[in-house]
């Protein structure tokens, strides 16, 4: 018979035993389970590494910094629908004066050589540039002298013509696909004061809005606003900021952007530039080093001229500058909002050779639109958009 002491033993070492294999089991750490790390906000990298620019090109400077966007309640971008569609009321608000002057003009009993002036003078006037008026008003007169009273009426013949002008068959699309291992890169250069740094925040947000991870670098050193104003877009829609100190390498903030941009696995890397015209030389140095930096990384897959669409003839001027400085890709007219001049389209088109891939229709955070030609035109002669 086993007494009671001898049963106490035996549950003791029971016990002992049920304790140790706990405790052997939990050193091993064979099967415990360990709960996935939270996701950790993506640290900044150190910026160790030097630029690997061209001989005698300065090394990426040791400040420059990531500034990983704060984590305050990110603002969701407008979504492309009903953006496109507020934006396309608001262009034909302010580009509708030209068409109606033409039209006004074409509806006369008499189309004299006087009313074909005042024709050239309204095309002139609202910026089309002289080569491409003249096109326009020969066409115009052929059409109408050869098709005479056959012809459809003169608004049709009018926006086809304008239309042909703008040339629907540019390629407008935004180049976005990167290579396999890494981001699309978007070089923005124009003057200060264009609509530059707005342009690179509003264009982060329509990349937000599709769903798309974005990297900004504040490389227009020369001015610590424009950092400041890049790294608030940033915030306010979720996306990282590179940058540098206030004078330092454009080329350095430039190489860093990319490079988080690849640590990031982001989409596209959107690199503002600064834009000062002090010389063609210097801006030609600042601009090529920006690029060829970038490029020991990733290849520019777009470089985007923004220009003032305000500034008439003065931005042709800035446009054919960076025009022999870079290999431009498309054009983000800004301020059309705030211009009836809207043939500065056609102007800087036909000068550049390149399309107007944005356009600015306003200071709000979400006025940016894709150029769309028939649109364009439509608003020119003034018909309301039918969305
Ligand atoms: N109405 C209107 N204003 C615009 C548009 N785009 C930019 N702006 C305004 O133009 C001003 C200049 O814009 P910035 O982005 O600071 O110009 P920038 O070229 O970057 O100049 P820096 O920052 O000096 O390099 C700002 O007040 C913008 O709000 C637009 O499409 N329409």
């Amino acid at each position: 018979m086993i007494g009671t002491n001898e049963l106490l033993l035996l549950a003791a070492a029971i016990a002992l035993l049920a304790v140790a294999l706990v405790v052997g089991l939990v050193r091993s750490g064979g099967r415990r389970r360990t709960p996935p790390a939270p996701p950790t906000p993506s640290a900044p990298p150190a910026a160790e590494a030097p630029a690997p620019g061209a001989p005698g090109e300065a090394p990426a400077e040791p400040s420059v910094e990531t500034r990983a966007p704060a984590a305050p309640t990110l603002e969701r971008p407008e979504g492309r629908s009903s953006r496109l569609v507020r934006l396309r009321q608001r262009l034909a608000g302010s580009q509708g004066g030209l068409g109606r002057g033409l039209l006004a003009l074409l509806s006369r009993d008499r189309l004299d050589e006087d009313t074909w002036e005042d024709i050239e003078d309204t095309l002139i006037t609202a910026d089309v540039g002289v080569g491409p008026t003249q096109e326009l008003v020969e066409k115009l007169r052929t059409r109408l002298r050869v098709e005479g009273s056959s012809a459809a009426d003169a608004r049709t013949v009018l926006r086809e013509e304008l239309l042909a002008l703008v040339d629907p068959s540019m390629d407008r699309e935004l180049h976005l696909d990167g290579p396999e291992d890494g981001p699309a890169v978007v070089l923005v250069v124009g003057v200060n004061g264009a609509g530059k740094t707005t342009s690179v925040g509003k264009i982060a947000r329509v990349l937000v809005a599709d769903g798309k991870s974005v990297v900004m670098g504040a490389a227009d050193t020369f001015r610590a606003a424009a950092t400041e104003q890049l790294t608030t877009w940033g915030e306010r829609v979720g996306v990282e900021v590179v940058s540098g100190p206030e004078g330092s390498d454009p080329a350095s903030v430039a190489f860093e952007s990319v490079r988080a941009g690849v640590e990031r696995g982001a989409d596209v890397v959107l690199v503002d530039t600064a834009g000062r015209l002090q010389n063609k030389a210097g801006l030609m140095d600042e601009l090529g080093k920006v690029k060829r930096v970038i490029e020991k990384q990733m290849p520019v897959r777009e470089v985007l001229l923004v220009l003032d669409a305000t500034t008439g003839q003065n931005g042709m001027v800035q446009a054919r500058v960076f025009r022999e400085v870079v290999d431009v890709t498309g054009i983000v007219l800004t301020k059309l909002d705030g211009s009836a001049k809207g043939g500065i389209v056609v102007a800087v088109q036909r000068e550049l050779g390149v399309p107007v891939k944005l356009v600015g229709l306003g200071e709000g955070a979400d006025d940016l639109a894709p150029f769309d030609p028939e649109a364009f035109v439509d608003a020119l002669l003034g018909e309301s958009p039918v969305d």
